[in-house]
C-alpha cells in the first residue's frame, strides 16, 4: 500500500515507521526531522527497535492509497486543505478528540475512516522516535457498520505487524475514548499531576463527572454510551496509565497549545458544566500564553 502520513510528529513517525517495514510510506513533516530521515533513515527505539527508510518531505505527494492523519486536532483543517488536491483511495484519522473525521470528509474526495490508537510515541530527536508502549489501532467506518475499505486498511496494517482491529462501532468507540480523554487530560493538565492522582477523592469526582457529561452528549447524538460504561472506562484507563503524564499535561509543560477544543470543548455548554469549566480554564491559559486569540 502507498501511504502518506500527514503529520510526522510522535505518532505519525512511529506508525509511519512501522508501516514502512512493508509498505511505501511518505512522511510529511517539518525540518530538520524530514531532512534527517532522508539522509539517515528513521530510527525507532524503545518497545520496538528498527531503522527504516520511508520518503520524507514537507509537502504532500500528488497521490496515495491511504492518507494517515496524525497532526494535533487543531491542525486538522490545515491538513484537510493540504490533502484536498491529493488523489487518495481513503484517509484515516488516528487523532484524539471528536470532529477530525468530519473536517477531513468535508474537504476530501475519498472515504474517511475513523480510528483510535493506544500505541505510545515520542519524538526523541530529528530522525528518531521512541515507541513508549505497544498498543492497538482500532479502525472502521466513521459512521459505523461494515466497511471493505477499512478491511483493506486493516489487512495492510496487519501485514506490517501493527496490532490492528477493524470495528463496526467506531462512533461508540470515539465517544468512549472522548469520555476517557475528557476525564483525564484536562484535569491532569490543570493540576499538573500524573493520571493516577485522579483516582483520589476530589479530583476523581471531577474526572467521573466529566466522563458522565460526555456520555450524556453521546446519547443525545444517538450513541448508546451509559454513564456506568463511561465512568468504568475512565477509571480503568487512569488506573492502567497511573504513572503517565497525559498528552495535555505534556503540552502545557512544553508551553504548547492543547487539544482541549476537540476534547472537553466538544461538550462545552450549560448541560456540561464540568467540561465547560475545564475548557474555559485551559483556553484562558492558552490565551495568556498567546497560543490562541
Ligand atoms: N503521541 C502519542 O503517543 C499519541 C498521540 N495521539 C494523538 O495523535 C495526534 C498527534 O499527536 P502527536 O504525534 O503526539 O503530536 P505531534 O505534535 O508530535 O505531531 C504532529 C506533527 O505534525 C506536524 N505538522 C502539523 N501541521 C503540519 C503541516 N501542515 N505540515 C507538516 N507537518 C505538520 C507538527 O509540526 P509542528 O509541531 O511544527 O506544527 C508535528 O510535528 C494527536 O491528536 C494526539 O492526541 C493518539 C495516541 C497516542
Ligand atoms: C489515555 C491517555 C489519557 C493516557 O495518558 C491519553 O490518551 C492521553 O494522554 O492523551
Amino acid at each position: 500500500m502507498d501511504v502518506v502520513v500527514f503529520g510526522a510528529g510522535s505518532l505519525g513517525s512511529l506508525l509511519g515507521g512501522l508501516l514502512a517495514r512493508t509498505h511505501d510510506v511518505t512522511l510529511v513533516g517539518r525540518r530538520p526531522h524530514v531532512d534527517r530521515i532522508r539522509e539517515q533513515g528513521l530510527r525507532v527505539s524503545g518497545a520496538i527497535e528498527t531503522t527504516v527508510g520511508p520518503d520524507a518531505r514537507t509537502d504532500v505527494p500528488p497521490s496515495a492509497d491511504l492518507a494517515l492523519v496524525t497532526v494535533k486536532a487543531y491542525d486538522t483543517p490545515a491538513a484537510a486543505r493540504a490533502l484536498a488536491d491529493t488523489s487518495l483511495d481513503c484517509a484515516l484519522s488516528l487523532q484524539n478528540g471528536l470532529g477530525n473525521e468530519r473536517t477531513l470528509a468535508d474537504a476530501l474526495d475519498a472515504p474517511v475512516l475513523a480510528g483510535t490508537c493506544t500505541y505510545g510515541a515520542r519524538l526523541t530527536g530529528p530522525g528518531e522516535v521512541a515507541c513508549t508502549g505497544v498498543g492497538e489501532v482500532v479502525l472502521g467506518a466513521r459512521e459505523g457498520g461494515p466497511s471493505p475499505v477499512a478491511e483493506r486498511v486493516g489487512r495492510a496494517f496487519d501485514e506490517a505487524d501493527v496490532v490492528t482491529r477493524v470495528a463496526d462501532d467506531m462512533p461508540r468507540r470515539l465517544w468512549e475514548k472522548l469520555a476517557v480523554n475528557a476525564g483525564i487530560n484536562a484535569p491532569t493538565a490543570l493540576a499538573r499531576v500524573q493520571n493516577g492522582a485522579l483516582l483520589g477523592h476530589d479530583a476523581g469526582d471531577v474526572m467521573r463527572a466529566a466522563a458522565r457529561e460526555v456520555a450524556a452528549a453521546a446519547r443525545a447524538d444517538g450513541v448508546e454510551l451509559t454513564d456506568e460504561t463511561a465512568v468504568a472506562a475512565v477509571e480503568r484507563v487512569a488506573d492502567a496509565t497511573a504513572d503517565n503524564r497525559s498528552s495535555m499535561l505534556q503540552d502545557v509543560e512544553k508551553g504548547r497549545r492543547t487539544e482541549v477544543d476537540s476534547i472537553n470543548g466538544v461538550v462545552d455548554g450549560p448541560d456540561a458544566p464540568v467540561n465547560q469549566t475545564l475548557t474555559a480554564l485551559l483556553r484562558a491559559w492558552e490565551r495568556e500564553r498567546g497560543l490562541r486569540r
